[in-house]
C-alpha cells in the first residue's frame, strides 16, 4: 500500500469513534481529506462540524455538512486531525497545512482527539519534520533570531499566508527532548501566534494505517 492508501485506512478506521450525533470537529490535510470523503455516508446522523481551515470547510460543505462557527457551540465531543509527526505520548507536531493555530483551538475545545496518520508518523524524538510556527508578519525576524538561540533553524514558509493572515516559520535541526517545554518555550516569543507542538494538548488516541491494517496507539 502506499502512503496515501494508509491514510484513507487510518481515516476508515476513526470512523468507529465518533458519537452518535452533536457537532464534530474536524482538522485539515490529506488524511482528513479522506475522513470527510467518508464522513459522507453517515453526516445525516450530525448537526455538523466546527472546521479548522478555510480548505476543510470547502470540503465539508461539498458532502453537505453544516460548518459552525466555534463560538457557536459548547465543547465538541471529539475532534479528527492528522499529523506531521507524534511520539509515543502522542504529543504531536503539526502545521504542515499551516493550519495549526485553528487546529489547536478545536483540539483544546474537545473532550476527544483522534488522531489519524499512516504509520511513518509514529517516532522516537519528534523534529525530524522541520516544526511549523505562526508568526505575525511584523515579527518575523525577530521571532527567527530567538528560535536560533533555541538550537533550530528557522526557514520563512516563502509565498504562503495562513487562514488567519499570518506567516509561517518551518524550524529544521530541532531534537524535541522534552516537547512541553519547548512548546511552552516557543509560545512565550513575542509575536508568535501558536507553535506547531501538541505537547499540553496531545492527542488522547493514534490511529495508523500500516500494511497489517489499522493499529490503535495510546499514550505511554
Ligand atoms: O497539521 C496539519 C495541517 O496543518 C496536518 O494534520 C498535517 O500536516 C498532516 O497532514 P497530512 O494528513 O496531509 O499528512
Amino acid at each position: 500500500m502506499n502512503q496515501d492508501e494508509l491514510k484513507r485506512q487510518a481515516a476508515q478506521a476513526a470512523l468507529e469513534y465518533l458519537p452518535d450525533s452533536g457537532v464534530l470537529g474536524i482538522g485539515t490535510g490529506s488524511t482528513v481529506n479522506h475522513f470527510i470523503d467518508f464522513l459522507a455516508d453517515v453526516k445525516n446522523r450530525f448537526e455538523g462540524a466546527v472546521s479548522s481551515s478555510e480548505a476543510s470547510t470547502e470540503r465539508l460543505k461539498a458532502i453537505g455538512m453544516q460548518v459552525f462557527d466555534l463560538n457557536a457551540v459548547g465543547e465538541l465531543e471529539i475532534y479528527v486531525d492528522g499529523a506531521d509527526e507524534s511520539n509515543h505520548s502522542l504529543h504531536l507536531i503539526k502545521g504542515g497545512g499551516g493550519a495549526l493555530t485553528r487546529e489547536k483551538i478545536i483540539a483544546a475545545a474537545s473532550k476527544k482527539f483522534v488522531c489519524i496518520a499512516d504509520e511513518s508518523k509514529l517516532v522516537h524524538v519528534m523534529g525530524k519534520f522541520p516544526l511549523p510556527v505562526e508568526v505575525i508578519p511584523m515579527a518575523r525576524s525577530y521571532v527567527a533570531r530567538e528560535l536560533v538561540k533555541l538550537g533550530g533553524t528557522p526557514v520563512w514558509r516563502e509565498n504562503f499566508i495562513t487562514d488567519n493572515g499570518n506567516i509561517i516559520l518551518d524550524v529544521q535541526n530541532l531534537e524535541i527532548m522534552e516537547p512541553v517545554k519547548l512548546e511552552t518555550q516557543i509560545n512565550q516569543i513575542a509575536g508568535v501566534v501558536t507553535v506547531g507542538i501538541f505537547g499540553h494538548r496531545p492527542a488522547d488516541v493514534l490511529i495508523l494505517g500500516s500494511e497489517s491494517g489499522p493499529k490503535t496507539i495510546l499514550p505511554e
